[in-house]
């Protein structure tokens, strides 16, 4: 069996740990360094249902590629047993030895001690032989990774789990995976947010992939989810449970509320969730040949900003633009709140519509001692709530604590005012910063928060792509006239205009927008 099976060639790391494995079991058999389990042969536990209903995936793991070092974890079961006093409903056991310190010991070990707690077998599983040693360990459920196998393998795993009784989950990395996965309609999917060859993780791939799953299936959210903010992101997107490692092996006591967050899914209007309509948006942008000619170059997101009339509303759609950007903050541009409502409403009547498909977000403003701030965030949930907008901008001095706290779906917009501060502004999550899947980077001046029409000092731009680890978001002085040479020197994800396109404050110029949307299809195709 060949590492290299779907036509695309694996990541070097998954390579290489496929690579090893297959010569160690070559070498020394599927057990591995393993000792029989205290049950004996074929006589471990009957195995349990796994996860039918979602929830949460707490992983024994000691260290990884991307990680290095996580835990020293002597003693399994010891962790094993606080994972399901706090509330885990399952937990996945890594048994691969050289790249992440596990063994077929630890899963046994676990299972005897706990014989209650659906046990997952996590490893790079190549065969009907490893399912068989994973149930005869106690593993109530296995993890098939589809792109390291020959459908041929998918087929033996599957049929050998089925005769055993055992759960498949069965993880997908690309709508080629999903169309091969097809055929057995797997109950549990799993989506790594982790990009292997460059380690990133990114919800915008599960917010995205899981959109091409057309069956009834529990969906795993794999990776990158620290606590209860990405959690609710995973939920969102429609993902009923989550494999969550590092995050939990650090520091169990998460559990509860990582679970809570996962379960809410309380979406109560029928407006899609930002940050999912938002991934599926720039996916499509990925595969779109404007005038029938290949992209180079994905076009980016556009979001329009300062809109405060509904024909300047329909003009920016209409146009192309992906985000409409509603100023609640106190501004020139302000927009009320019942416009906002009548836009959505507008946009309701006409789901198909170009201002039907546009996103709407409301742009705030948060000061340490601004009492404004409560009003507006208080206006921007309760919109929200209606679902009259699906997103929030967030501005402001707010610490990352203060904008998960939030709750709603934002991004932030940093204003950086000097490389060292764009350096400690765009931390990632695991360094303390900020926890929104992105980040907007806007030109600072002491005079207004956004809107202003100064472009962001190329070094900032590029300290902030550096260090956040992020697909770039661009504002700040972006016009029909520099925004081909913009696209094309920063490959930004997202653009975001407001003064650009304007005749007055808070008026757009029809004839600008147009001239805007034509510069970025010529940037796209130069
Ligand atoms: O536009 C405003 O008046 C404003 C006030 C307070 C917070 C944000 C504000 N605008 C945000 C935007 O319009 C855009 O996100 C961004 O700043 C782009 O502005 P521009 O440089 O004019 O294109």
């Amino acid at each position: 069996m060949s590492p290299e099976t779907a036509g695309t060639k694996l990541p070097n790391i998954l390579e290489r740990i496929v690579t090893r494995r297959r010569e160690r079991l070559t070498a020394e058999g599927s057990l591995l360094s393993a000792q029989e389990p205290s049950w004996g042969k074929n006589k471990a536990p009957a195995p349990l249902p796994f996860l039918p209903q979602g929830g949460l995936i707490c992983e024994v793991k000691r260290k990884s590629p991307s990680r290095g070092h996580i835990a020293e974890i002597t003693d399994p079961v010891a962790l094993a047993k606080r994972y399901q006093q706090l509330g885990a409903s399952a937990i996945s056991v890594l048994t691969e030895e050289d790249h992440f310190g596990g063994s077929l010991n630890d899963l046994a070990t676990i299972k005897e001690k706990l014989p209650d707690m659906p046990l997952l077998r996590k490893d790079f599983l190549f065969d009907g032989e490893d399912v068989v040693v994973s149930r005869r360990f106690g593993a109530d459920a296995v993890l098939l990774i589809t792109r390291i196998l020959e459908q041929s393998a998918v087929e033996e795993m599957f049929s050998a789990a089925r005769e055993l009784g055992m759960t498949v989950l069965a993880e997908a990395h690309s709508r080629e995976d999903i169309e091969r996965l097809r055929g057995f309609a797997p109950k549990l999917i799993g989506i790594n947010s982790r990009d292997l060859a460059s380690f990133r993780i990114d919800p915008f791939g599960p917010a995205a992939l899981a959109d091409a799953i057309q069956w009834p299936t529990v969906l795993v959210w794999e990776s990158g989810i620290l606590g209860a903010e990405e959690a609710k992101i995973a939920a969102g997107c429609g993902f009923a449970a989550a494999l969550v490692g590092e995050g939990v092996v650090t520091a169990p006591e998460r559990i509860p509320d990582i679970t809570t967050a996962l379960s809410a899914a309380d979406q109560k209007n029928n407006a899609p969730f930002f940050w999912k309509a938002l991934a599926v948006k720039q996916a499509a942008l990925q595969d779109a040949a404007p005038n029938g000619e290949r992209p180079e170059r994905p076009r980016p997101l556009v979001k329009l900003c300062g809109i405060t009339r509904m024909e300047d509303a329909q003009k920016a759609a209409e146009a192309g633009a992906d985000i409409l950007g509603f100023i609640l903050a106190p501004s020139k541009r302000k927009a009320e709140a019942d416009f906002i409502r009548s836009v959505a409403s507008a946009a309701q009547d006409r789901p198909d519509s170009p201002l039907g498909r546009a996103l709407r977000v409301a742009v705030i403003v948060e000061r340490k001692e601004g009492i404004e701030a409560k009003e507006q965030i208080d206006q921007a949930r309760k919109l929200l709530a209606e679902g009259a907008i699906h997103g929030v901008q967030l501005h402001g001095d707010s610490s990352p604590e203060l904008c998960a706290a939030t709750a709603f779906p934002y991004f932030k917009a940093l204003r950086p005012s000097s490389i060292a501060e764009a350096k400690q502004l765009a931390a990632t999550p695991k360094e303390g910063g900020y926890r929104c899947p992105r980040i907007l980077v806007d030109a600072f001046s002491s005079e207004a928060y956004g809107g202003t029409g100064k472009a962001v000092d190329p070094d900032i731009v590029r300290a902030v792509i550096e260090r956040s680890g992020r697909p770039l978001w661009l504002a700040g002085g972006i016009t029909p006239e520099n925004v081909e040479a913009i696209v094309t020197r920063y490959k930004p994800e997202l653009i975001d205009i407001a003064s650009g396109v304007e005749e007055g404050p808070g008026i757009k110029d029809h004839h600008r927008i147009e001239q805007l949307f034509e510069a970025i299809q010529r940037s796209c195709i130069s």
